[in-house]
């Protein structure tokens, strides 16, 4: 026998969490659908409790930094209140009692499960109590997020490795941990565990580290965790891969054996879109990600918001679409969604923050490009900062239309200072005017300036 609903929310992630409540609030009969935590990867096994270990990982290495500039300080890094603060503040070990109690509290309904696609206007959801079915009027709504990618690399699938979801678990450090993949994930984390005493080992199949920023910033961030003692094995191919519960892992690498007590598989993320039922809407079941038009429509009826949509893997992309979703479902106007400006922030340290193309991609979508570039050392602040100053500033314009199209602030508050090239290139500020304004002196940012007025247009 099958419930009448006006909405089905599949997967509660950042996005789908904000659709069901907002929907709900809305006067909608709105079912929320999760089958693991309400609130998805970001709180409980991503953003929060990876930037919580960073943020103790910083003020470690910031402490360190005391004797180049006044004093000593005697640095005895505890894991545990890491743990503790993850599994009290962030996670409330792992219970989402409080997201669950939130959403009912927005009018939505909740259902513990795997949540299907049956067919137009048809949602199943198959909960530890049984199956329910459900006839949905308005649409259903897909945020069913990405689990870890694991290469086919021989061995792997028989290890114990590690994922996000066992990192942020940790209780207590191992001795090294080698990390499969150099990209955000793999990053970050490598940098917190190191500060923490761990020896770390990066190993990345490309050629650089951060392959999605621009090769300027990957240099600093890798010359920085050379500095922390990690060891940045880039170009590498990972053979085999091998564990014995009393030494550890050893993974082949063309001649070379490394040994490591942990391995941290960190190498991009499949979207959760098998088993689905996307074939009974007409969707491709074997898409990577779905495709959305700009209200978020992947076909009649159905909507997808968050990482299953392929334009950014963040939190904010997550909810951006959400709202634009829920302005789709509720027939309500515009502004729909608009890709041009995407910013991310990675929290390395220096933190890494870009915002639309890089020089790399504006030369691919054929335009006229201009470069500007500074080094952050040799600005009035990095040089004032000293010891932890790593940095670099890069802007990409279109010559032809005078605006910045891409940047990228690589420093200390890398990730804070790319809110200003980000609403540059959302309002496509000229240059011209850009070169008018007052930049305070001395800050990090004020050398935005100066790589403003390297463009040369
Ligand atoms: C270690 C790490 C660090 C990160 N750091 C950042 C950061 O600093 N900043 C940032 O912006 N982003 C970060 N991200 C990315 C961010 O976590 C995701 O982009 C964000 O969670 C948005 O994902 P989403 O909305 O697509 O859904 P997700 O958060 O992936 O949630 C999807 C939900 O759907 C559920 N689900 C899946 N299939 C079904 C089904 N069939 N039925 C019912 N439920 C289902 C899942 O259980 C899950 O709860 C990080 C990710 C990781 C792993
Ligand atoms: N601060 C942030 O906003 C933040 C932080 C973490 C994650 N995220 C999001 O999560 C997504 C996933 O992060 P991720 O780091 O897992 O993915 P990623 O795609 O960014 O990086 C994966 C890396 O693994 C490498 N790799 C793949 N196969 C390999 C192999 N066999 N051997 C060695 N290296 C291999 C890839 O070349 C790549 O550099 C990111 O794209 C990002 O959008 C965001």
């Amino acid at each position: 026998m099958s419930e009448s609903i006006d909405v089905a929310v599949i997967g509660l992630g950042p996005g789908g969490e904000h659709v069901a409540a907002q929907l709900a609030q809305a006067g909608l009969t709105v079912l929320g659908v999760e089958k693991h935590l309400v609130g998805g990867e970001c709180p409980y096994y991503g953003c929060i409790p990876s930037k919580m270990m960073i943020r103790a990982a910083d003020a470690l290495a910031e402490a360190r930094r005391v004797p180049d500039l006044g004093g000593s300080v005697e640095v005895t890094p505890d894991w545990s209140t890491v743990a503790k603060r993850i599994s009290d503040e962030a996670t409330d070990a792992w219970n989402d009692q409080v997201a669950v109690d939130r959403l009912l509290g927005n009018g939505a309904r909740f259902a513990r499960g795997h949540g299907r696609l049956a067919g137009p206007g048809k949602v199943v959801v198959e909960t530890a109590d049984g199956t329910e079915e459900y006839d949905v009027s308005r649409g259903v709504v897909l945020n069913v997020g990405t689990k870890p990618a694991v290469p086919p690399v021989d061995g792997l699938a028989e290890v114990p490795y590690w994922t996000n979801r066992d990192v942020v678990q940790v209780t207590e450090l191992p001795e090294s941990l080698a990390v499969l993949g150099g990209g955000a994930i793999g990053c970050e984390i490598a940098q917190a565990f190191a500060r923490f005493g761990v020896k770390v080992t990066i190993l990345e199949v490309a050629d650089r580290i951060l392959g999605p920023e621009e090769p300027e910033a990957s240099a600093v961030v890798a010359e920085a965790m050379a500095g922390d003692g990690i060891d940045v094995r880039t170009g590498v191919s990972i053979e085999r891969v091998d564990h014995d519960p009393a030494s550890g892992f050893t993974i082949s690498l063309g001649g070379e054996q490394l040994t490591s007590a942990q391995l941290l598989v960190a190498a991009g993320r499949r979207t959760n879109l098998s088993d689905l039922g996307l074939d009974t809407v007409g969707l491709d079941p074997d898409a990577r990600y779905l495709d959305t038009d700009e209200q978020l429509r992947a076909t009649d009826g159905v909507w997808a918001v968050g990482d299953i949509t392929g334009k950014g893997l963040f939190t904010h992309m997550s909810m951006y679409q959400a709202e634009i979703a829920v302005r789709s479902v509720l027939g309500k106007d515009g502004p729909w969604a608009d890709y041009t400006a995407v910013s991310r922030a990675t929290f390395t340290d220096p933190e890494v923050g870009s915002v639309g193309l890089t020089e790399a991609q504006a030369r691919e979508a054929g335009l006229r490009v201009a470069t500007g570039s500074y080094e952050l050392p040799t600005s009035s602040r990095g040089w004032i900062h000293k010891t932890g100053n790593h940095g670099v500033i890069k802007v990409v314009a279109d010559a032809d239309r005078g605006v910045l199209v891409g940047g990228t602030t690589v420093g200390p508050s890398g990730g804070e200072m790319i809110g200003f090239i980000a609403t540059a290139v959302h309002a496509a500020v000229p240059v011209a005017k850009l070169r008018t304004m007052h930049y305070a002196y001395p800050t990090f940012w004020r050398a935005i300036e100066n790589a403003v007025n390297d463009l040369g247009i």
